[in-house]
């Protein structure tokens, strides 16, 4: 998942259909033309605590905004991160002590904004595919011990401050602030970018259809309506839960959702064959190994993830064509790791870039988890070919 603070300074533009929350700090009142003249030295410094609860690891985004006029929007002046590992969903089974996480990273929060702020700080925690994978009444164990936290915390705890994310507005959200960012955010906007978010649990795909024909063959809840400068937007967007990286690897292995995990050994030749380590993931830990007396490579692993995703993946046919593509996440992590971009400035690729490494063996990296980069990432982006 990806949240982003340019989002909070957007947000009077945007309208989402679907429920998205307000959850800024109290709207320093809008001067009318009758109150002028305006206060001299106005200033205001207000924070904002943003939780991501991965699928993979827990974030928290600690933003300084400040506000220098009371008619203008605040400006953001300050970022912190600091992420911990594994996710909240790790904790399935012992729901106090994920809590323990988010008590640790509050820790910070409380080391970064001054202590006459903390009353008014919102704090706010979403959860993305780990939680969504999980049975609901172990998903709501983890919310409910991350809201007595925060009621236990100095900050101020908006109305359903801690919520699982759908992945419509996560796909969504994603999509604005990428479009945000790269200028491409205004009214009657007509070029605009599309995003592919790649999670450990999930993906995501949204794109601001050029054809009409996409809206209409596109799946009905596939398709999100979005209000933005007085008009509606049709997005195409969706959410593939159980294909991240983590998780379609794990299915991909057979593992997921298997039983018998204390003695089954998953093989795939999408591994190196003498290849054998555990991989946590949900809080359950599988015993995954190559064919030791098999074969490994990419024909074989090819027609192994097709298994998986075959029947699942719908394919616009216009993003076939010169569609630009902002991909993060995990696709960003593995064409940084496989050499195909620089790790600072990110880079253009197209799809048959990872498919090139995928064959010469490059990109079947093993381990279970890449090292986590700072909170901004530079995007890598993919034109499709
Ligand atoms: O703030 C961020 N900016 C950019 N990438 C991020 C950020 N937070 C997490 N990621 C990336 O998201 C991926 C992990 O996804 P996550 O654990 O959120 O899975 P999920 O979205 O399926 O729950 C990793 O590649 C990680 O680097």
């Amino acid at each position: 998942t990806y949240y982003n603070h340019h989002i909070y300074n957007r947000y009077r533009a945007l309208n989402h259909h679907a429920n998205m929350d307000n959850q800024l700090p109290p709207e320093v009142p809008v001067a009318k033309e009758e109150v002028a003249p305006r206060p001299v030295n106005f200033s205001r410094t207000f924070y904002g605590i943003m939780f991501d609860a991965g699928s993979t690891g827990t974030r928290i985004h600690i933003y300084k905004f400040i506000q220098k006029d009371p008619v203008e929007l605040p400006v953001l002046d300050n970022e912190m991160y600091h992420a911990v590992k594994p996710g909240l969903s790790a904790y399935a089974d012992m729901p106090a002590m994920g809590g323990e996480t988010i008590r640790q990273l509050l820790k910070v929060a409380k080391k970064t904004i001054p202590k006459e702020q903390w009353i008014q700080t919102p704090v706010v925690l979403k959860a993305t595919a780990g939680l969504r994978l999980l049975p609901q009444e172990k998903a709501k164990a983890l919310l409910d011990e991350v809201k007595e936290i925060f009621d236990d915390s100095p900050f101020f705890v908006p109305n359903n401050s801690v919520t699982i994310m759908n992945g419509t507005n996560e796909g969504v959200l994603a999509w604005v602030t990428v479009n945000f960012l790269t200028g491409h955010l205004y009214a009657k906007t007509k070029r605009t970018v599309g995003i592919l978010d790649l999670g450990g649990g999930s993906t995501q795909i949204t794109f601001l259809p050029r054809l009409k024909k996409t809206v209409l063959t596109a799946p009905e809840d596939y398709i999100a309506r979005i209000n933005m400068f007085n008009s509606t937007f049709e997005l195409y967007t969706h959410s593939y839960l159980g294909n991240g990286l983590i998780a379609a690897r794990l299915a991909t292995l057979g593992a997921l959702g298997a039983d018998g995990l204390d003695w089954k050994v998953f093989r795939s030749s999408c591994l190196p064959k003498k290849f054998r380590e555990d991989w946590s993931f949900g809080g359950l830990t599988y015993k995954v190994s190559g064919i030791p007396d098999g074969f490994a490579g990419y024909k074989l692993c090819y027609q192994e993830v097709l298994r998986v995703v075959k029947g699942i993946v719908h394919q616009p046919f216009e993003v076939k064509g010169s569609s630009i593509f902002y991909a993060f996440s995990y696709y960003y992590d593995r064409a940084v790791e496989s050499g195909l971009i620089d790790g600072s400035r990110g880079g253009t690729v197209e799809v048959r870039d990872f498919k090139k490494r995928a064959k010469e063996g490059k990109t079947l990296d093993v381990l279970p988890f890449s090292k986590e980069h700072s909170g901004q990432s530079p995007a890598a982006h993919i034109a499709q070919t």
